[in-house]
């Protein structure tokens, strides 16, 4: 092989490199399930389906917006996520990526996604979606984070949002069915997140994060993971006993309910050094079927 064939190739590689580092600082996977939820509330706004318009635009900016806050996440916990075993090997802590650039790709993402949302959907979506952007990035990361173990309590509220954003997306208004959507991801937040901070307490105290299994103790945090998902059970009960919802969300959801207790009762109460990152993904996929099945039975009534 040439020379000049070696070093494109190496360039390629390397640029190919690089946009997965940027990709990385986006939290992808994240991003994808909140977009879910997000989707869900747009078909559920209304009988009829969703415009193409909006439903592209819409995701679109929402998808921009948290990715966005996500970048600026990775550049303000810089030290705290070089401390951590599961984040130090990130693009900004590894020095792949400079602060500076990563700001400049989050405010990139920011004025696009917020200028897709004020044209092509509505204001109301376009100042909730930025608002969350800001929930997170700001009031999360840089305050609360550090402040308080009841951090991801107040601050799972911006992640909780994107339902909201789905129906205000599609109406231009505030309704209590998509509050009710903001309510269950609200409420399956604390579970989900505090199941991983237990696997990780070591992580976390280490970097002098303030999480609950760090303050509290271990089974403190057991305790507040099982209350916390039998509350989740009553509050996935209500779209249904409010009318909202029909039998398939009945049964989907509450299977998926008693899965996840099975989870929260096992870690509290019998389990191995395994169940806490079992319990953390099952919370993942609890959250992604609940949704999925809301969607199945907005579109098959009985
Ligand atoms: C304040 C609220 C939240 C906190 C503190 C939190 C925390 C976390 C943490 C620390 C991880 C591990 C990431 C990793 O392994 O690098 C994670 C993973 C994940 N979270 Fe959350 N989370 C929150 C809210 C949400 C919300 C609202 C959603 C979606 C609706 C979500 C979906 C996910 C998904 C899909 C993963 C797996 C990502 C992967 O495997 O790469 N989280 N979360
Ligand atoms: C516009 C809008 C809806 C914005 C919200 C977007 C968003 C990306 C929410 C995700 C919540 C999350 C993964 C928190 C973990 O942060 P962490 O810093 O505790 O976790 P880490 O240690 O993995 O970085």
């Amino acid at each position: 092989m040439s020379k000049t064939m070696t070093s494109s190739a190496n360039m390629n590689s390397s640029f190919l490199a690089t946009c997965q580092d940027y990709y990385e600082m986006t939290k992808p996977k994240v991003v994808l399930l909140l977009l879910l939820t997000a989707l869900v509330g747009m078909c559920l706004a209304s009988d009829e389906w969703v415009s193409w318009q909006i439903l592209v635009a819409g995701l679109t900016g929402i998808g921009f917006l948290s990715s966005a806050a996500a970048v600026i996440n990775h550049v303000v916990d810089r030290r705290i996520d070089s401390q951590m075993a599961r984040t130090f090997n990130r693009p900004v802590p590894k020095g792949k990526i400079t602060p500076q650039k990563a700001v400049i790709f989050a405010a990139v993402l920011t004025i696009t996604g917020y200028i897709i949302l004020e044209l092509w959907v509505n204001r109301l979506t376009a100042i909730l979606t930025f608002a969350g952007l800001l929930g997170y990035a700001v009031i999360y990361t840089m305050y609360l984070k550090r402040a308080t173990p009841q951090n991801i309590v107040i601050g799972g509220l911006a992640g909780a949002i994107p339902p909201l954003l789905g129906w205000t997306a599609v109406t231009g208004e505030v309704h209590a069915h998509a509050l009710l959507l903001v309510l269950i991801i609200f409420t399956w937040t604390p579970p989900h997140f505090w199941a991983l901070a237990i696997h990780r307490e070591k992580d976390y105290a280490r970097a002098k994060v303030p999480m609950l299994p760090v303050t509290h103790g271990i089974e403190f945090t057991k305790t507040s993971i099982f209350l916390y998902t039998i509350l989740l059970c009553v509050v996935c009960l209500l779209p249904y006993l409010i009318g909202m919802t029909g039998v398939i969300y009945l049964i989907g959801s509450s299977l998926l309910n008693i899965g996840f207790l099975f989870y929260a009762w096992k870690l509290k109460f019998v389990a191995d050094k395994e169940t806490a990152m079992q319990t953390f993904k099952f919370s993942i996929i609890h959250l992604m079927v609940l949704f999925v099945v809301l969607l199945v039975d907005h579109y098959i009534h009985f």
